[in-house]
């Protein structure tokens, strides 16, 4: 049976980039660049001010000097004469003529002469180049500022306005159908349950799983347990442009497993289990849609509600980073300490859901340098459980083997949320400056 990490190299070598769409630069943020991105123009495109202060030419050197003129941000200002400053504001030009520029803290101002010129205290010598931004300095013209594959956040989204790179190649968003299965399943409103029946959990929480990657979503409703019903939401699914397809239940030994036939009958099943604790029954294949020269993937994920989002993290995360072109689609890995025993299987690793928060430990001095994540047990973590996601941050990768692993144990652990319920460090200047 396949380990996790194999199955999950066999669906990205399946996966591909989805095609770059143009996009303003606002509409870009979240997505991926599909090209880079340069400078049209040196940033700043002048020699600017950094401070407040008199515009100089620097070998003058300190003394009194008549204020010229003033040369704010937003004007083209006039030539500086040797033996007279200029009034500059921070970011603007520094006039022709000037090299540096003296901040107001170190002048003092003398009010204006007899004829009205006003006049000025240099007190500061200050070197050519002083408190100025040289053009091409923050950004040189041409040069790339933004890379093919990067993603697009709050800060790209400046840099592209600063370049005035107002539309830009990105990377479609995969649209991600969802369907349940399973006759005993109820739509979550269902006034009153029969014997048996259950409110369906798995299409609320993988539509959000997926929105929460950014994903386009369709929600493609119940199918009751007939291969026909199945199949015409697989062709739905086609239908409305989905590029994934995850279904959930009906994968394992059942009589009702309608799933893999199906699946086998329309494309290419990959793989149907995979070695792993919860989601073992783990399905994925390829239907093709000729009419359309594209392939579907899909995903029949378990039907009990832990291994069905577990499985969503593990192998449908990195297919659709993989799609929206992350250049490393995998989860990220961290280590972290338990912080308490944990019962290992005997048969199949397992992904343990627990809470990573970083912790210091007990005693340390105020301000002391230490600490490390420490990932608290989700609880019981039977597949029905849905509790045992609760909050989970991280998957503990757990080896197969008998017997518990004892608190204080280093295991790794893959990210599958963030680190923000951490608590405030009560201390907040740990850096130590080197005597
Ligand atoms: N003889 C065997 N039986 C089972 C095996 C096995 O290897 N041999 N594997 C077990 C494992 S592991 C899992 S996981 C489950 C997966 O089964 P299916 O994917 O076929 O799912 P169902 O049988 O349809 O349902 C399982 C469970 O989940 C509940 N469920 C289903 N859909 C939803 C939903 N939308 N929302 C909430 N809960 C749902 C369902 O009522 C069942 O309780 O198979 C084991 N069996
Ligand atoms: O693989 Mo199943 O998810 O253990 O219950």
């Amino acid at each position: 049976m396949l380990l996790v990490p194999d199955a999950v190299e066999l669906i990205l070598s399946e996966t591909e980039a989805l095609p770059a769409q143009r996009l303003t630069f606002q509409a870009a943020l979240h997505h991926t660049l599909a090209a880079p991105v340069a400078a049209r123009e040196p940033v700043p495109g002048f020699r600017a001010s950094i401070k407040d202060g008199y515009a100089v030419l620097s070998s003058d050197g300190p003394g009194e000097y008549e204020v010229a003129f003033e040369a704010f941000a937003g004007a083209a200002p006039r030539a500086l004469q040797p033996g007279t400053v200029a009034y500059i504001g921070t970011g603007g030009p520094l006039p022709e003529g000037a090299d540096a520029v003296v901040q107001i803290e170190d002048t003092a101002f003398l009010g204006a002469d007899a004829g009205g010129a006003k006049r000025v205290r240099i007190i500061k010598q200050v070197s050519p180049g002083y408190d100025v931004r040289q053009v091409g300095s923050d950004m040189a013209q041409g040069e790339t500022v933004l890379t093919a594959g990067q993603h697009v956040g709050a800060a790209e989204v400046g840099i592209l306005a600063t370049v005035g790179a107002t539309e830009v190649e990105v990377h479609r968003k995969p649209k991600v159908a969802v369907l349940s299965t399973g006759d005993e399943v109820c739509e979550p409103g269902a006034p009153t349950l029969q014997l048996g029946q259950i409110r369906d959990a798995n299409r609320a929480m993988l539509l959000a799983a997926a929105a929460a990657t950014g994903a386009g979503v369709a929600d493609l409703g119940i199918a009751r347990d007939s291969a026909a019903t199945v199949e015409a939401a697989l062709d739905r699914a086609i239908a409305e442009g989905a590029d994934v397809l995850l279904t959930t239940g009906g994968v394992s030994m059942g009589d009702k497993d309608f799933i893999k036939p199906l699946l086998e009958r329309r494309g290419t099943v990959y793989f149907g289990k995979v070695k792993m604790k919860p989601g073992k029954p783990l399905t994925f294949a390829k239907v093709p849609v000729p009419e359309q020269n594209r392939s579907l993937l899909v995903f029949g994920l378990p039907g009990n509600p832990v291994s069905s989002l577990v499985t969503f993290h593990l192998a449908v995360v990195p297919c659709l980073r993989k799609m929206e072109g992350w250049e490393e689609p995998r989860l990220r890995r961290l280590h972290v300490r338990t912080a308490m025993p944990i019962k290992m299987d005997p048969e199949r690793p397992e992904y343990h859901r627990a809470v990573a928060t970083w912790a210091r430990p007990e005693g340390a001095a105020p301000g002391a340098v230490c600490g490390e994540l420490v990932a608290a047990s989700t609880g019981g973590q039977i597949s029905s459980r849905l509790l045992s996601l609760r909050s989970a941050n991280v998957l503990l990768e757990i080896p197969q083997a008998s017997g518990m692993l004892p608190a204080g144990t280093l295991v790794s652990a893959l990210l599958i949320g963030d680190l923000s319920a951490m608590p405030v460090p009560e201390v907040p200047a740990i850096t130590t400056l080197p005597s």
